[in-house]
């Protein structure tokens, strides 16, 4: 059986522009089988000819909206043009219901305004300002009309007052809800300048501004992460931390600027070796964490290696003869030890390292 949430997906579709776009056709169907019911139904069913057309009007053209508001969504076609033609639409069966209402008309004049109503969230100001004056002009001119070959069902006197009424009514929605387009492109911008925003702080809390890797927080939550999903089932993670070899140096002798060069050439290096689910982070000043999940150590001990030559064949800063090179201590995570456990081991191996001679990986 079709569930209600299913019969909604199926007619108003999973896009959420066109879902609102098709719950507002909806809006303005149930509001004509009303209005029109109630105006001209019984006289329809009665056989009257006018009223049965009018309906049967009313009818196609909701009819016609439908799809037509699907396929414009799917090409592309602009939501204004619908919003006018939905607009031009309305406006046509309103003077039509005003003439041939009877003595029921004024309730025709009621809907003039709600029609800029509907338009609002399609059309800008200025659009709705002329629908407005369409409006207006198409039902001032049926009530002159009007008026002037039948002066007795359509007296001059209360067609001026209708005429009145309904522009004054008109204007002040339109500029309502003009304001009201206003204030919601200004929360629109806003709304985009807080997600822009929002972007920037994401990135700096999670990215190093000099390496673009994953910083030393980040790299927590993703150590915390991967203890959470402790999946025995899989297989084991490796985790090492890297430091470059005698960079104390390479900042001494070639500057803090050649310094940060050597790091971010060191960073992009390295980072080609990653596979997808591979996590590296600035640790601390040049030093540098790799979690490689699902990974033997033999594994994690052969993208060290290639790290390693990658970051050996790194031109040299200007002037200087020696290439980078950087020392690395790699552990095993087991599963009943904290994560943080395994990066003190694999500290200690680097430390190891370091004492060994530096450029090569230790095992803990
Ligand atoms: N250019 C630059 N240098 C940094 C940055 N962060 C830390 N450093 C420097 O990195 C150097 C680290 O020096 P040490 O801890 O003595 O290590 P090392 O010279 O690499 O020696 P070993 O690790 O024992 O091989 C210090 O001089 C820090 O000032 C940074 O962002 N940019």
């Amino acid at each position: 059986m079709i569930t209600r949430h299913e019969a909604a997906r199926m007619l108003f579709g999973a896009d959420r522009k066109l879902h609102r776009m098709l719950q507002y056709w909806a809006g303005t169907a149930i509001m004509y089988m009303i209005v029109i019911g109630m105006l001209f139904g019984p006289a329809a069913l009665a056989g009257q000819p006018q009223a049965r057309a009018i309906c049967l009007y009313v009818a196609a053209g909701v009819a016609v909206f439908y799809p037509l508001v699907r396929i414009g969504a799917r090409i592309g076609l602009a939501p204004t043009i619908l919003a006018g033609l939905q607009g031009i639409f309305s406006i046509s069966c309103h003077v039509w219901g005003y003439s041939i209402a009877g003595p029921l008309r004024g309730a025709t004049l009621v809907g003039l305004p709600v029609i800029v109503v509907f338009c609002v969230f399609a059309l800008r100001p200025r659009q709705t300002l002329m629908l407005t004056a369409f409006n207006l002009s198409v039902m001032g001119g049926t009530m002159w009309w009007h008026a002037a070959h039948d002066p007795l069902h359509f007296p001059p006197a209360a067609e001026a007052v209708n005429f009145v009424f309904v522009a004054v009514a008109s204007l002040a929605v339109t500029l309502l809800t003009g304001e009201m387009s206003k204030l919601r492109a200004r929360l629109k911008t806003q709304k985009d300048d807080l997600l822009t925003a929002l972007d920037t702080i994401r990135t700096l809390a999670t990215i190093d501004e000099l390496t673009k890797l994953a910083n030393r927080r980040h790299m927590n939550e993703l150590l915390a992460q991967e203890e959470r999903r402790r999946d025995a089932a899989r297989g084991p993670t490796c985790i090492a931390v890297l430091d470059i070899d005698f960079f104390k140096r390479i900042n001494d002798s070639f500057g803090h600027a050649a310094g940060d060069s050597v790091l971010r050439d060191f960073a992009q290096a390295t980072r080609a070796e990653l596979r997808e689910g591979d996590a590296l982070a600035r640790w601390g000043g040049e030093e540098f964490l790799l979690m490689l999940p699902n990974t033997t150590p033999a594994n994690a001990r052969a993208v060290l290696e290639r790290m390693r030559a990658r970051v050996a064949a790194l031109e040299p800063c200007d002037g200087a003869t020696e290439r980078v090179s950087f020392s690395a201590g790699l552990s095993i995570w087991h599963p009943d030890e904290p994560i943080a456990e395994t990066v003190n081991r694999a500290d200690k191996a680097l430390y190891a390292a370091k004492v060994a001679g530096r450029n090569r990986v230790i095992e803990a």
